[in-house]
């Protein structure tokens, strides 16, 4: 690897700042300005790719942070989404005609499935492809206003290509979703073709860069070959053939997305946040911790100290749950690729859990790394807002949190519902087929088998609770869907537990694995504190059973307490460990070189209201 931790070769470091980190402040610029630039930047980034031979995953990833500092590129939709969705779901033929020129940039790609009045529910999208037999087409059309497909990345003004979720129709028959290749614009003008109405939808949150955008179908014709015929086919009479396989892997790119977010997006944001902060925390001096003697650094508060290191042992924890949950999808997806589909449920209820349960966590905790930074926090030079906006888009696209944590909870109770049916559960939720142990083994020495077997008897008691509770509903002559409804609440919370569990387990194996027995120590009071903070902060979940009483838990506060000031010596290094090159973290008060104040005030010199403009002026007399 070329690139991974900075090894960028220094020439070309200087090229690479000078390229993408010297450039123009993205804090100075307009919306249009920003999305320009990201532009400008793109096709950089393709150049030195080609110059450096860039080819290995985690080098394009890592430069990508450097040419696209905490922000998404139109390369977003298109490598993460497109590209993916031709391989996986195109015929040998279709790949050979499209991945190619896609991964030479001759096309630009993004996925189009949501619409104005649809994004969660996948069964209600309304975008219609007709096939004609006497054209040999099929005719893709917008039959309503809400119809009109609605947020795609790079939609409004970039892409000249896209997949199309849109209902199969036959001779009148819905045969429901299926994916379609549509060519958007003109190769030679980049025009909207003829029967196509595009366009951004304006300003957002966040993702400046890009152009999430509508386009709305009138009429429109592709040819017959142009809907992905992996899975099932379209003959030139119209006749629908399809191999007897999940009809759910139409949604296979939102499984690919769902399974990298936990590590792009979660991981990494809050990992940034977190070296932001605590780097910050321990050049920042402020207030009087003892009369008479200098201002000390504010991470020697204790109370400074309870905000960022359980965000710290958290960004660890999602950072390795992601590239667990990356290693999960390609053992998982290859198997697939060889007709093994078995594992494809639990493939889409952890990558739908785990991506609900990080970038949920990651939101919460980069805006308590904002909060622990003060003033200079609700700067835009901290880097943190740009950080914020970015990962909390996380929690809504590829599946809102929410509905992802159902269908984690779905997946949950079917197994649930087979163990009591003597089916022996395997994988990521194995542990319920144990027989739940009401004894807690969690003694002052919180080793991190005993921690994680606590998260163990949580999760499982919370999702035997919930099945039965749904029971419950039925059996008093509610029907399945209202019983789902009323129990919602309930589970959510059992798949929330089911993630924690997962997050801690994953955590506690990585530390075992470690040889180093230094650097086994630092992770293991990492994870313990991630674990201890777990249970403090759902601590009714851990008495309400009686698994643990009150004395335990004043041992668990006591001990997360202690674990604060045995981090607190080695809190610098472990942010330090991330490697992020000051271009990709895109914060003053996160400098590796720690000079903060002077480049603050360099910057704030810098932002264009500070030009003299007779406009102001005369505003202002
Ligand atoms: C390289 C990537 C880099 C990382 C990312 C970095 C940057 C990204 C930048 C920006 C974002 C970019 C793009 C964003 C893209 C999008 O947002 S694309 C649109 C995403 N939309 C969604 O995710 C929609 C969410 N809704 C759904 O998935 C479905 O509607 C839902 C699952 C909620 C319900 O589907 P439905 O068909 O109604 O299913 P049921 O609930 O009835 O369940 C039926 C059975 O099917 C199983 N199932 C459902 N979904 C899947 C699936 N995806 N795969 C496999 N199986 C699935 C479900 O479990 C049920 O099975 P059982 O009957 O229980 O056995
Ligand atoms: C930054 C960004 C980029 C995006 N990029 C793309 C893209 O490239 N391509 C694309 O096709 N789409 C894209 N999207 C759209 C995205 O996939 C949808 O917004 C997302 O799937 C959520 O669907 P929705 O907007 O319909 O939300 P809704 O489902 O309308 O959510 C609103 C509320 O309804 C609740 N709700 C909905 N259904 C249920 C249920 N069954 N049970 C309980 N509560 C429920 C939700 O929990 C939520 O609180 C993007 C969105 C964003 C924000």
């Amino acid at each position: 690897m070329l690139f991974k931790g900075g090894g960028l070769p220094h020439e070309s470091l200087a090229l690479q700042e000078k390229l993408f980190g010297a450039g123009p402040d993205y804090n100075f610029m307009t919306r249009i300005e920003r999305f320009k630039n990201s532009l400008v930047r793109v096709q950089h980034f393709i150049r030195c790719c080609a110059r450096y031979n860039l080819h290995d995953h985690a080098d394009k990833k890592w430069f990508e942070g450097v040419a696209f500092p905490n922000e998404v590129s139109v390369l977003g939709p298109h490598s993460g989404m497109f590209i993916p969705t031709l391989k996986e779901q195109g015929s040998e033929e279709q790949i050979q005609k499209w991945v190619p020129q896609a991964e030479k940039h001759q096309i630009m790609g993004t996925y189009i499935q949501t619409e104005l009045g649809h994004g969660t529910f996948v069964r209600g999208l309304e975008t219609t492809a007709t096939y004609d037999p006497k054209t040999e087409e099929f005719i893709l059309n917008s039959p309503t206003l809400t119809s009109i497909k609605w947020w795609p990345g790079g939609l409004g003004r970039t892409c000249n290509f896209g997949i199309v979720m849109a209902l199969l129709y036959i001779d009148g028959k819905n045969y429901g979703m299926h994916p379609f290749v549509v060519q958007l614009r003109s190769l030679k003008t980049h025009e909207p073709l003829p029967g196509l109405t595009m366009g951004d939808i304006g300003p957002k949150f966040g993702f400046d860069t890009v152009d999430n955008g509508y386009l709305q179908f009138n009429h429109f014709g592709i040819p017959r070959e142009n809907m992905l015929m992996k899975y099932c086919q379209v003959l030139k009479n119209g006749t629908y053939t399809k191999q007897t396989r999940n009809p759910k892997f139409s949604y296979g790119a939102m499984i690919f997305v769902r399974s990298m977010v936990v590590y792009e997006v979660a991981g990494q944001g809050l990992a940034k946040a977190c070296t932001i902060a605590i780097r910050y925390s321990a050049i920042r001096r402020q207030s009087e911790l003892k009369k008479s003697r200098p201002e000390p650094q504010i991470l020697d508060y204790q109370t400074q100290q309870y905000k960022l290191f359980p965000l710290l042992a958290l960004a660890y924890a999602v950072w390795f749950t992601g590239v667990r949950m990356k290693e999960i999808y390609f053992m998982v997806n290859n198997e697939i690729k060889q007709g093994h589909t078995e594992r494809l449920p639990e493939l889409h209820a952890i990558s739908s859990g785990l991506k609900a349960f990080t970038t949920s966590m990651a939101s919460w905790g980069i805006e308590r790394c904002r909060l622990a930074c003060g003033g200079h926090g609700y700067s835009a030079a901290s880097g943190l807002p740009k950080i914020y906006v970015n990962a909390t888009g996380g929690c809504t696209y590829e599946g809102e949190n929410t509905v992802m944590l159902l269908q984690c909870a779905r997946f949950l109770m079917n197994i649930y519902g087979g163990v009591k049916n003597g089916r022996r559960p395997s994988g990521s939720v194995n542990y319920l087929g144990e027989r739940i142990s009401s004894r807690c083994t969690l003694t002052s020495e919180f080793t991190l088998k005993s921690l994680a077997d606590a998260f163990k008897h949580r999760a499982a008691r919370m999702i035997k609770e919930a099945s039965e509770r749904l029971n419950r509903l039925q059996a008093s002559g509610n029907d399945p869907e209202d019983s789902w409804n009323l129990n919602s609440v309930v589970l959510t919370k059992a798949a929330e537990a089911h993630c924690h569990y997962y997050m801690v387990l994953v955590f506690e194996s990585v530390v075992e694995s470690v040889e180093d027995n230094c650097v086994k120590d630092i992770l293991r009071q990492l994870c313990q504190l991630l674990a201890l903070c777990g249970i403090q902060e759902n601590s009714g979940d851990f008495i309400q059973d009686g698994f643990l009483n009150n004395d335990q838990l004043e041992l668990v506060k006591q001990k997360q307490l202690s674990l604060l000031s045995e981090i607190r010596p080695n809190a610098v290094l472990l942010v330090d460990a991330f490697e992020f090159h000051d271009v990709q973290l895109g914060s003053i008060l996160g400098r590796f070189d720690g000079n903060v104040y002077e480049n603050l005030f360099k910057w704030a010199k810098k932002t264009p209201l500070n030009k003299p403009e007779d406009l102001i002026h005369r505003l202002l007399r």
